[in-house]
């Protein structure tokens, strides 16, 4: 399996947001979760998009699976790693993006690279380095009050700069509007300044596609779907997709079973989705001080649900308001709680697959990515989209047999967002 495009996704979601832009854009891409056993069978694909969850772990360990996951796509044949980061850039001063964004260019040999969350069509936009969310900036937004990385400071060059040993500099939207010349000319003006990294302000796709032009001509770039939209695009200008294109059809075949809902983000979409759902689901609302104190509170979920799935979908939440999450953070610790439930909504998840769930719908990165991994599904392949950054996935190699999954980023989905998936599979 030769690759062209190689990726390396901070959190689950995030890699399933990315395999989907890159499929809509023309690749056929496969997601794995880590660096995937030699013994596991892929698809020859365009794009190998590789989920760690490294979003909020230590610096030092998020860039060691980092560097260890670009080396696998290097030897696949990847010219181009891109990183991909949340496009709201969920991260902390001590946070990892620039950590990693320096070890995977100085693994490649130096260069300039480019930074951007943008996504327009989710609203995420830059401007003169500041991350807007809709109309917001980034510190006025929902993300202000995120559980792990609460978002202070819109100023993205600011953000970055206090993360990374190097100065981090500008691209801003005049030069990009003037084309993938001027976006040249600034990188290289920026490096003889000695500058090598740069957050990059795009608004609309056209200039995700300048800079997806340029980036494929460096080895490393760091961003959003928005990116991933760019550097697709312009590979197949290039003329070096030979497949013909990407199809979904193959991941969407039914697999039967029960369906489920397990969230885990407390972002203001995820819990309207949730208030949504009540109205036509069953749903439990976990109540997260049980889950901090024992097994209890999970015991009582599964049998909860016991009693239900077999009538149809249920929905099993941790989820609560900015409110409650601070004060159980104030008694627990920001992390430690933020683990702790992780793992009791992962174990929900397999208890479920247990008793016969094969469609599963899970909201968030991090709760995700404690599911998946309790699963131990090895691989994606990427079906259609439910909304912009969510796909229906199809497991590769998974042990209880073929599932369809869809692994929801936090501020992703329309309001009906649960029951549009589950309509998506069957
Ligand atoms: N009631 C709660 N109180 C405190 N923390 C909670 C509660 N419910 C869930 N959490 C934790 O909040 C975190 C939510 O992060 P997660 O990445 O799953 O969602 P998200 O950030 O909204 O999604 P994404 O990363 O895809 O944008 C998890 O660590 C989860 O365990
Ligand atoms: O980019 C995004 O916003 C998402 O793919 C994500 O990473 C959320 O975890």
């Amino acid at each position: 399996m030769a690759i062209l495009l190689g990726s390396i996704a901070d959190d689950y979601t995030g890699a399933s947001d990315l395999a989907n832009t890159l499929t809509k854009n023309g690749l056929r891409t496969v997601q794995t979760v880590g660096i995937p056993d030699p013994t596991l069978a892929l698809p020859d694909v365009d794009a190998v998009v590789v989920s760690l969850k490294i979003r909020s772990v230590p610096a030092p360990d998020a860039v060691t699976a980092a560097t260890r996951a670009e080396r696998w796509l290097r030897q696949r044949g990847a010219g181009h790693v891109l990183y991909k980061i949340c496009s709201t850039f969920d991260s902390t001063d001590a946070g990892n993006i620039g950590p990693v964004t320096e070890a995977l260019s100085e693994a490649a040999g130096g260069g300039s690279v480019l930074v951007t969350p943008a996504f327009p069509e989710t609203g995420r936009t830059v401007y003169l380095g500041h991350l807007f969310v809709g109309s917001q900036p980034l510190n006025e937004s929902p993300l202000k009050d995120h559980p792990l990385n609460p978002m202070h400071d819109a100023n993205l060059v600011r953000v970055l700069a206090r993360q990374s040993r190097n100065a981090v500099g500008l691209v801003d939207l005049t030069a990009i509007a003037a084309g993938p010349d001027a976006v040249k000319a600034k990188l290289d003006a920026l490096r003889t300044a000695g500058v090598t990294i740069a957050i990059a302000d795009a608004i609309f796709e056209r200039d995700l596609e300048t800079l997806g032009e340029i980036a494929l001509e460096t080895p490393v770039s760091t961003g959003a779907s928005g990116l991933g939209l760019g550097l697709a695009r312009a590979l197949v200008r290039s003329g070096r997709i030979s497949s013909g294109g990407a199809t979904t059809a193959d991941a969407i075949r039914p697999v039967g079973g029960l369906s489920a809902i397990v969230a885990g983000s407390c972002s203001k979409a995820t819990l309207r989705q949730l208030d949504v759902a009540e109205r036509s689901m069953p749903v439990l609302r976990l109540d997260p001080e049980r889950l901090l104190a024992g097994p209890d509170e999970v015991a009582t979920a599964i049998s909860w649900a016991g009693d239900r799935i077999s009538a149809g979908p249920v929905v099993i939440a941790a989820s609560a308001a900015p409110e409650t999450v601070s004060r159980l953070q104030s008694l627990y610790g920001r992390e430690a709680s933020g683990h702790a439930i992780e793992t009791a909504t992962s174990i929900i998840t397999a208890e479920l697959v247990q008793r016969g769930v094969r469609r599963l719908v899970i909201a968030g990165g991090e709760t995700s990515g404690a599911a998946v991994d309790r699963l131990a599904i090895p691989a994606f392949l990427i079906g259609p989209e439910i909304a912009p950054g969510v796909p229906v996935l199809r497991t590769v190699g998974n042990t209880q047999g073929d599932m369809l999954l869809a692994l929801k980023s936090g501020n992703f989905g329309g309001e009906d967002f649960f029951t549009a998936a589950l309509a998506m599979m069957h």
